[in-house]
């Protein structure tokens, strides 16, 4: 365990009370720079590819709603990033435990902003595939400041929470409930995000 009992009860505490929590410093410098090495390699290699809005035959490319790069993480591929897949098995069982969630399953990307861009406010769920059930973004800006741009800004009962998008903070919501929005961001911004599922993403087009 890299989090305590009490930790863990916490931030689950938080999530369940008002359905996101903020956590700064939730990796360490060595796994931010672990992390960053990988996003590196897979830019220099051309594998981030332009995201699209929705799932299967809804996807299109639609650089106003979003203008995000991603690249889709493989659990058995991609074990320089064993460590981060121990911390989301780790994040996965308190959610079980103390938040009684059913969880099986995941989906994680890496994402670039290039400067300008930006995502529309929206819900993290598809028509087709309502299985997301809570959203991961881990922050990995170095050196944020204000000014930067691209802040999440969280839509809840008539409220709009900012949240920047700061090295090494974790922020975890419910993907059914919390809409959100990325502000346009005036210098390349990185992140790694995922969703823990309710069932697995392969069997998605059973759920139609
Ligand atoms: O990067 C962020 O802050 C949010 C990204 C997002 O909303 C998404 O990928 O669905
Ligand atoms: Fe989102």
């Amino acid at each position: 365990m890299t989090f305590t009992e009490e930790t863990w009860v916490s931030w689950m505490d938080r999530l369940a009370e008002q359905d996101y929590v903020i956590v700064d410093d939730f990796i360490s410098d060595e796994f931010y720079d672990r992390i960053m090495a990988f996003f590196t390699e897979a830019e220099e290699s051309d594998k981030l590819k332009k995201a699209g809005v929705g799932a299967k035959k809804d996807f299109q490319l639609k650089a106003e709603v979003r203008g995000d790069f991603i690249y889709w993480l493989d659990e058995e591929r991609d074990e320089e990033l064993s460590f981060f897949f121990d911390l989301k098995e780790e994040l996965v069982q308190s959610l079980r435990r103390y938040c009684y969630l059913s969880l099986s399953g995941s989906e994680f990307h890496i994402a670039k902003y290039p400067a300008g861009t930006h995502y529309h406010r929206h819900l993290d769920q598809f028509n087709e595939r309502a299985n997301r059930q809570i959203t991961v973004l881990i922050y990995l800006n170095k050196d944020w400041k204000k000014g930067d741009g691209g802040e999440l800004i969280i839509y809840k009962d008539g409220e709009e929470i900012m949240v920047e998008p700061l090295s090494k903070r974790l922020l975890l919501f419910k993907s059914d409930t919390i809409e959100h929005e990325v502000l346009t961001t005036n210098v390349p911004r990185y992140s790694l995000t995922g969703w823990l599922l309710h069932q697995p993403a392969n069997v998605g087009y059973l759920l139609r």
